[in-house]
């Protein structure tokens, strides 16, 4: 296998959607005969339904969780635990053979508090490929949670699109984030094919690009600038070859 990785990324939503998760991993099958793929995978709402059960108040900031350390336990038992073997699961049953991994295995990706405002949320910083590249060599599926550490052994919340584009930069890959929309929508909730850091921005101030999908193009721009090619967000009721010949899902343009 020649052709680049193919990173995708998959928001928590997905997990409640069984019949959208079994076919996008059968479309995942079709693509691993040509081209290794890397899956990381989000549970924002898996969280707020826990959060919610415990009664324990979560926010999030721009997008990000705020997560004092004390909450860890949970987020990494739902974004390392429950979400991360629902999926591979899903992967199971769709034939393929996952390998259940978070960002802190093998010392593939490295991270840093962001501000102590957010608590345990962390910046994550592409560190050593080897682990990923062996899995993918024996035709494995990694699926990779958000969860990493500090040098210092601090577990540490990631948002899961940053966590994506990291995995990306790792493998030099080619970036695909999944979401429970067709890609980015305009003012008239119209489908934007292509966008620049320019038209981002503009989106932005116009309060059209908000909340969840700002964290995303945030991502997709730095993506889309370290890797040298454009990164696409999608939905995934697409198939991934549809996505990767264009015919849906925005490009964001390095
Ligand atoms: N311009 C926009 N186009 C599409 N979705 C947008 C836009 N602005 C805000 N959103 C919101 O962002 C959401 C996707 O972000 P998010 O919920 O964080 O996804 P995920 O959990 O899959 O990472 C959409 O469901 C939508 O509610
Ligand atoms: C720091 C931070 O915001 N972490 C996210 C990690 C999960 C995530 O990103 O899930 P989705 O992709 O489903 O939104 C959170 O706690 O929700």
């Amino acid at each position: 296998m020649s052709l680049s990785p193919i990173v995708i990324k998959v928001g928590g939503a997905l997990l409640e959607d069984e019949q959208a998760a079994l076919s996008l991993l059968t479309s995942v099958g079709e693509v691993m005969k040509t081209r290794p793929v890397i899956i990381v995978h989000g549970g924002g709402p898996l969280v707020e339904t826990l959060m919610a059960a415990l009664n324990l108040p979560s926010q999030k900031i721009d997008g990000l969780r705020v997560t004092p350390d004390e909450h860890m336990p949970y987020i990494c038992g739902t974004l390392a635990g429950s979400a991360n073997k629902s999926l591979c699961a899903f992967a199971i049953r769709s034939g393929l053979t996952p390998v259940g991994l978070s960002l802190l295995d093998g010392g593939m990706v490295s991270c840093e508090p962001l501000d102590e405002k957010y608590g345990a949320v962390g910046v994550p910083a592409a560190n050593d490929p080897t682990l990923l590249k062996s899995l993918t060599s024996q035709s494995l599926l990694p699926v990779v949670s958000s969860i990493g550490s500090s040098d210092s052994g601090r577990l540490l919340n990631i948002n899961a699109d940053q966590a994506a584009t990291v995995i990306a930069q790792l493998v030099d890959g080619e970036l695909l984030l999944l979401s429970n929309v067709k890609g980015v929508l305009d003012g008239n909730k119209q489908l934007i094919a292509e966008l620049n850091q320019q038209q981002i921005d503009s989106l932005v101030d116009d309060g059209v690009i908000t909340d969840g999908m700002k964290v995303k193009t945030d991502a997709a721009l730095l993506a889309a600038a370290s890797l040298g090619r454009p990164v696409t967000i999608a939905s995934w009721d697409a198939n991934i070859n549809t996505i990767l010949n264009k015919d849906t899902g925005t490009r964001v343009a390095p």
